[in-house]
């Protein structure tokens, strides 16, 4: 009998097929009220979970019994309850690396477009509101040749660091837990404290995971060190930052602008005060939102789970370390 697998995200057909191969599929296309009572019925005779985008909470893994190997198609890991995972040694599985370029192009696109004011000056042309030659009120900053600081300097904040030091000459500097010879030795970027970095900064983008540890890490104190012309990019995830601390920076204009890909609450409400302000530039979690990216993911992840399931961990299992632990 061919070993039971929840997958709770649409897939394209050829990677669903080779789920099929190996695996009895109880397929969804999310999870929610709608079907939360059959998703748990099958979660109780799965030995894998695949999907993305829905927080598994410990409520669900305690329905899991039978669980061994979870494959999230991400890389961050924050919609997971960790301690259960690694409690009961279950190998929680993400796809680095094949989203990193991607997500760091994405991130170059809000730094030029807050920095140029590409969506605001758009919907100018747009309104009929462009009465003749643009003027000082309407231009925005330069971005060649000037300081970037990047906060998590990874995989993407590396991809990133590149894009800025090779294409545009920028200066980089960089808060990280540990340093980053290479960014170093071929873009010479510097490491340095949160607070220098803040107040240096012409660009400052935030790539950290969530963690507990970097909760509402950037929050009213640290806008304040900000230059009054510093443009805040968050590409990491909303909850790392104090949105309300943000909005208000931005809407007494103590920093020049923000681009932002991810927020607390997603998907954004429209209420949202953000949607107001025409110094924010604001994309509905697109980092690695395409064609290509997107299918590239699915397939690691699909892979992740097979070779898991076969008690192959590789480079992609997010829990290794704590596996290790428990034994
Ligand atoms: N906007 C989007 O669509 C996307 C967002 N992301 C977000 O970007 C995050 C980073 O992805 P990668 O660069 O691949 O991860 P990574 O693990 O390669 O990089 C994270 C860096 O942050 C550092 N770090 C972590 N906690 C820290 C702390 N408390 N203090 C100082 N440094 C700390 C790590 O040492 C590491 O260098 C993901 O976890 C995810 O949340 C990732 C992909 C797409
Ligand atoms: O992979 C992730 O963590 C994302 O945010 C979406 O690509």
């Amino acid at each position: 009998m061919k070993p039971k697998i929840v997958l709770y995200k649409a897939l394209p057909e050829a990677e669903l097929a080779r789920l099929r191969e190996r695996f009895e599929v109880s397929a969804f296309d999310g999870i929610g009220p709608h079907n939360r009572a059959e998703v748990m019925a099958a979660l109780a005779e799965a030995e894998g979970l695949i999907g993305a985008s829905v927080p598994i909470t410990a409520e669900m893994l305690a329905q899991a019994s039978r669980l061994r190997a979870v494959s999230t198609i991400s890389v961050g890991i924050d919609q997971f309850d960790l301690n259960s995972l690694n409690r009961r040694g279950i190998a929680l599985m993400h796809t680095p690396s094949v989203l990193t370029e991607t997500t760091a192009d994405t991130l170059f696109a809000l730094v030029i477009a807050t920095a140029r004011r590409v969506v605001e000056l758009s919907n100018l042309v747009r309104d009929g509101r462009w009465l003749g030659s643009i003027g000082p009120e309407h231009y925005g900053v330069d971005v060649h040749g000037k300081t970037m600081g990047i906060i998590g300097m990874g995989r993407i904040g590396y991809a990133l660091a590149r894009r800025a030091h090779l294409g545009f000459d920028m200066k980089i500097r960089y808060y990280n837990r540990s340093p980053h010879p290479q960014a170093e030795a071929l873009l010479g970027a510097t490491r340095m404290p949160l607070d220098a970095l803040l107040a240096e900064a012409d660009f400052v983008c935030l790539v950290l995971p969530l963690t507990p540890g970097t909760e509402r890490f950037i929050g009213r104190e640290q806008f304040a060190l900000m230059k009054p012309d510093a443009i805040f990019i968050n590409g990491s995830r909303g909850r790392v930052i104090d949105e309300q601390a943000l909005i208000l920076a931005l809407q007494e204009r103590r920093i020049r602008a923000a681009g932002l890909d991810v927020f607390e609450v997603e998907p954004l409400p429209g209420s949202s005060p953000l949607c107001r302000l025409d110094n924010a530039v604001l994309l509905p979690h697109i980092g690695s939102a395409t064609h290509e990216t997107r299918l590239a993911m699915v397939r690691c992840a699909v892979d992740n789970l097979i070779a898991a399931l076969d008690g192959d961990l590789g480079q992609n299992c997010a829990n290794v370390s704590a596996l290790a632990r428990t034994g």
